[in-house]
């Protein structure tokens, strides 16, 4: 399965260059402070009675070819950093940078093409559409970057086929088990080939067995990008390369 899903589909001139440093992490946090308003999930931005520090001065880099868990218990921060290391939030102080770039410094648009080039994300459930098959969820991602039809089909295939579901191409998420509908996501989350990809407890919703061969195909894909996995599951976390653990928004490991 290794070395099968890189390369090939940049179509179009890259709106966010990585980094010319091929030892530059993946991502990379400095100090990340992220706060919210209890009850409306606002960004707040001080510290008073009401918000709720979530993430308080975190650092961590992830390297090309790293596996890193992310642990901690409940409440203990580690959807909020896995948000901001998937560009999909800011911090309200410190520093991300996914590829290199300054996540607060771009725009939104910016900030979601460089999410659409650089990080694949998965979810613990799955997210994907049910109207649609497993190919066609898993080419989603090449529409919005504008990859012409016959190649988002290819590209589809080829990554059914490394998450070894080359046999259920045509279903529906709904005729798919727990454990195939995350590796359909998984799929999805490899279509634009990203540098980083970042799962919030992949495993959640699956039995064990099912949730080890997700993990060991997590750690294949950490062969040459950057992966972050949340989890609450000493099985899981078994099979990263490190495991990083919070402690009420602070790293503590
Ligand atoms: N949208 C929000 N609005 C207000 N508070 C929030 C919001 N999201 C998270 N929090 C708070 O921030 C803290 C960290 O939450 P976070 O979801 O990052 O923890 P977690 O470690 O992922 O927890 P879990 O393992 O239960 O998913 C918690 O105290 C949580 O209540």
């Amino acid at each position: 399965m290794r070395d099968t899903t890189r390369g090939t589909v940049r179509t179009e001139p890259d709106a966010s260059p990585a980094s010319d440093d091929p030892d530059a992490p993946a991502v990379s946090c400095r100090d990340v402070v992220r706060e919210y308003t209890r009850g409306d999930g606002s960004l707040l931005g001080r510290s008073d009675g009401r918000s709720v520090r979530a993430l308080d001065g975190v650092s961590l880099d992830v390297h090309p070819g790293e596996f890193v868990g992310v642990a901690g218990t409940s409440g203990s921060g580690k959807s909020t950093l896995l948000h901001l290391l998937a560009a999909l939030d800011t911090p309200d102080a410190g520093t991300v940078r996914v590829a290199g770039r300054d996540v607060a410094t771009l725009s939104r648009r910016e900030r979601t093409r460089l999410r659409l080039d650089r990080v694949g994300v998965v979810f613990q459930r799955f997210h994907l559409l049910p109207a649609l098959s497993a190919a066609a969820n898993v080419a989603l991602p090449l529409i919005e970057r504008g990859v012409a039809k016959r190649r988002r089909q290819e590209r589809a295939s080829q990554l059914l086929e490394t998450v070894g579901l080359a046999d259920r191409e045509t279903h529906r998420p709904g005729a798919l088990s727990g454990g195939e509908q995350q590796r359909v996501a998984v799929a999805r989350a490899l279509a634009t080939d990203p540098g980083l990809v970042v799962a919030d407890e992949p495993t959640g919703e699956l039995d064990s067995d099912t949730g080890a061969r997700v993990i060991e195909l997590f750690a294949d894909l950490a062969d040459d990008r950057g992966v972050v996995v949340a989890s609450h599951d000493d099985q899981v976390l078994s099979g990263a390369d490190r495991v990083v653990r919070l402690r009420d928004g602070a790293r503590v490991a």
